[in-house]
């Protein structure tokens, strides 16, 4: 038996709840969340992924299940680059690859500190090349759209840390706005409606539960009712209460108006003759976040202008990712383009 050794390229969408990898050729190779579960007292990481995620709010004192990123940041270094090495070897799987060309996705207002945390992170986890691209763009070119046409197209792209809002024309952001709430902030959101309302603590699994089964950011749109296990606060005790659709879209108000609002302020900046563009071809929501039922509608009610979600709303970011290396020639005679090269 032998092997050979090839060098690929790889894009990773490094994301605050999920971490997707993309080999060209292949396409998505790994989804997992980003969790990792860490021994303190032996500095020790014992499981990385869906089997840390299980891990979450149910570790004995000696273990911590830890999201190393935040807000669509690193936030814990040494982890993160850990968690990146074991999702690189995995995705990779078996075929015997090379350092690889990493492509990265990063918040739109990341700041050059952050960006180079990044860079950092995926060099010693292994790359060859590491190159940046802006978390909208990637969107659109993962949900297909033509970015190189002179026509204004509009991606709310909506994770778990950010909701990142672009107006792309000929290849480059022409206008953006990034705001740090997104699906973390409605599980949050929920969580302190169930504290307050019933004096029940919920952990962010279950807030999420409720989001995805029951939640919506419509009115009207969904009537469910279901039941919910947690701590009572006044007694101390396992309590569980019955919670329903409309509660929880009222819970949600506040952070899904505060992404409407967002979008409805880029609208105002983008130059005349691509809001036409927009006006025509609506706007594209993409990401976990923008999957909340009723989301599509809510901001259609405040903007005026049609929405659609994409198909595959959480793949789009690392297929972008992943595609968008195939130009780097392009990319690196083209300094002005938002995707540069970096190293
Ligand atoms: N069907 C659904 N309805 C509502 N929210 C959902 C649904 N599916 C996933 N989510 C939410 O999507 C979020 C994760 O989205 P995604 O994986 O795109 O984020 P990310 O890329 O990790 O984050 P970021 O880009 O902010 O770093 C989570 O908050 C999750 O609860």
């Amino acid at each position: 038996m032998w092997f050979f050794s090839i060098g690929t390229d790889m894009g990773i969408d490094l994301g605050t709840a999920t971490v997707l990898v993309y080999l060209k050729d292949k396409g998505v190779v790994l989804k997992e969340p980003s969790v990792v579960a860490v021994d303190k007292n032996k500095n020790q990481v014992l499981a990385v992924g869906e089997e840390a995620r299980q891990m979450i709010g149910r570790t004995p004192g000696n273990i911590v299940a830890v999201r190393p990123l935040r807000d669509g940041v690193i936030s814990d270094y040494d982890i993160t680059e850990k968690m990146l090495k074991y999702f690189i070897k995995k995705g990779c799987g078996k075929r015997r690859i090379s350092a690889p060309n990493v492509m990265v996705c990063i918040p739109s207002q990341a700041t050059e500190v952050e960006k180079r945390a990044v860079i950092n992170a995926t060099k010693n986890s292994g790359a060859k090349n590491v190159y940046l691209i802006e978390e909208p763009l990637a969107a659109a070119i993962g949900a297909g759209l033509d970015i190189s046409e002179p026509n204004g197209s509009m991606v709310v792209d909506i994770g778990g840390g950010t909701t990142d809002v672009a107006v792309i024309s000929l290849g480059g952001v022409v206008v953006r706005d990034s705001l740090k709430i997104a699906g973390d902030k409605f599980d949050e959101a929920i969580i302190k409606h169930i504290r307050n309302k019933y004096k029940l603590m919920i952990g962010e699994r279950t807030a999420e539960d409720l989001k995805i089964s029951i939640g919506s950011a419509y009115g009207g749109l969904r009537n469910y009712v279901m039941p919910v296990k947690g701590r009572n606060l006044i007694t101390g005790l396992p309590d569980t209460i019955e919670v329903n659709s409309e509660e929880i879209r009222n819970a949600l108000e506040e952070p899904v108006s505060l992404i409407a609002e967002t979008v409805h302020a880029v609208l105002e900046k983008t130059p005349p003759e691509l809001s036409a563009d927009i006006m025509e071809s609506g706007i594209l929501l993409t990401g976990g976040g923008g999957l909340l039922f009723g989301l599509d509608k809510y901001i259609e009610k405040i903007t005026g202008v049609k929405v659609k979600v994409a198909e595959d709303s959480v793949e789009c970011v690392v297929k972008g990712t992943g595609k968008s290396l195939k130009h780097l020639n392009k990319i690196e005679f083209n300094s002005d383009k938002e995707v540069k090269l970096i190293e």
